[in-house]
């Protein structure tokens, strides 16, 4: 494996206490931050540990149980669901090793969810926090909005959830323990070098799960083109890890930047993590039929879901260019784009 070289900068930290008498001063850190590395990380934003740990346990009691029983709610077209080993990333051509499991607020959740008996409680958790997620995250969009010159409410609509047009994506994710005593094995990854292709991600991580590492500058969001010097972004209590993805790339006229960033897989047992990693990602996708453009209208208007399937198209194609680099020409029925996985044309 070849080895990775490493940059010693670090991504901002920001606080969001008092947001409202702040609220200019949010909005310039958050800028900047946008501008520069696409990534951050918040505090004082009003979701407390305990109610983050207390999705990691429901997370934790979800991946527990036995596949069969996790396989009656399968990853579906509909971007919901759980699956296993099955996200391929364009960066790598070999699915992630990990497993993961998506809710939604609408009907795309109908027939998704395990039942009470399975898992008392995990739905009624479960949906609290993605409001929770949703509150700070609508904060960002006003901040966001006024960076851009559009109304304070303008990307606060966009992403109404109570509309079921709403797309976003509540993600929880188990990267699978490994033996240091075993070498790992060629083509092994955790999640495969990535950008999300959502408006904002918010991402829990566990303290001491290590593992995340990101790699600035891309500079269009239209092209992939990974850099090689990556940046470690350590789990600590309490953060949540933002970043900008290709929608606000492109709501932004490539302005704000949406940032490369990985999974590392672990192979030198001194410095790299192999225990467990359990990580929650929150996804905020366009509603469908909202309208998509800059202010500088560097592209053309797309709908929410124009938008989607672009997405899905590039990440269809270039897995389909990596493989045929690989000599695999065969096509896989699911491949996946950005942060969420989703079904392609197969
Ligand atoms: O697990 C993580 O920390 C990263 C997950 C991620 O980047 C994604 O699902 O898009
Ligand atoms: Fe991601």
């Amino acid at each position: 494996m070849t080895s990775t070289t490493y940059s010693n900068r670090s991504i901002p930290r920001i606080s969001l206490h008092d947001f409202e008498s702040r609220i200019d001063a949010i909005t310039t850190e958050l800028v900047a931050a946008a501008e520069s590395d696409g990534f951050f990380a918040l505090v004082n934003h009003g979701i407390s540990e305990a109610e983050i740990e207390a999705q990691f346990s429901a997370a934790e009691r979800f991946f527990s149980l036995p596949d069969d029983v996790k396989a009656t709610v399968p990853f579906s077209h509909r971007n919901t669901g759980w699956e296993k080993q099955a996200q391929i990333r364009p960066s790598t051509g070999a699915a992630d090793q990990k497993e993961s499991y998506q809710m939604q607020y609408g009907a795309a959740m109908d027939g998704m969810w395990l039942s009470e008996t399975a898992l008392p409680g995990f739905r009624d958790q479960s949906r609290a926090f993605m409001r929770r997620a949703q509150s700070v995250s609508e904060k960002l969009m006003v901040c966001f909005a006024r960076g851009l010159g559009f109304p304070d409410d303008y990307f606060v609509k966009a992403h109404d959830v109570s509309r079921p047009s709403a797309q976003t994506v509540l993600r929880l994710l188990h990267y699978f323990a490994l033996d240091p005593a075993v070498p790992t094995p060629d083509g092994y990854y955790r999640a495969g070098a990535h950008a999300d292709w959502d408006f904002v991600t918010l991402l829990f991580q566990r303290p001491g799960q290590s593992g995340l590492e990101i790699c600035p500058g891309r500079e269009v969001f239209t092209e992939f083109g990974l850099g090689d010097k990556w940046t470690k972004v350590e789990p600590a209590a309490g953060e949540i890890v933002c970043n900008i993805g290709d929608l606000l790339m492109s709501w932004s006229d490539d302005r704000f930047k949406s940032t490369f960033h990985r999974v590392k897989t672990p192979t030198d047992p001194a410095s790299d993590y192999y225990g467990p990693r359990y990580s929650i990602a929150y996804f905020n996708q366009p509603n469908t039929d909202c309208e998509i453009q800059g202010p500088l209208k560097k592209y053309p208007v797309v709908t929410g879901s124009e938008f989607t399937q672009a997405a899905m198209k590039r990440n269809y194609d270039a897995l389909q260019a990596k493989k045929k680099e690989l000599g695999n020409g065969s096509s896989s029925t699911i491949t996946t784009g950005g942060g969420n996985l989703v079904a392609a044309a197969s």
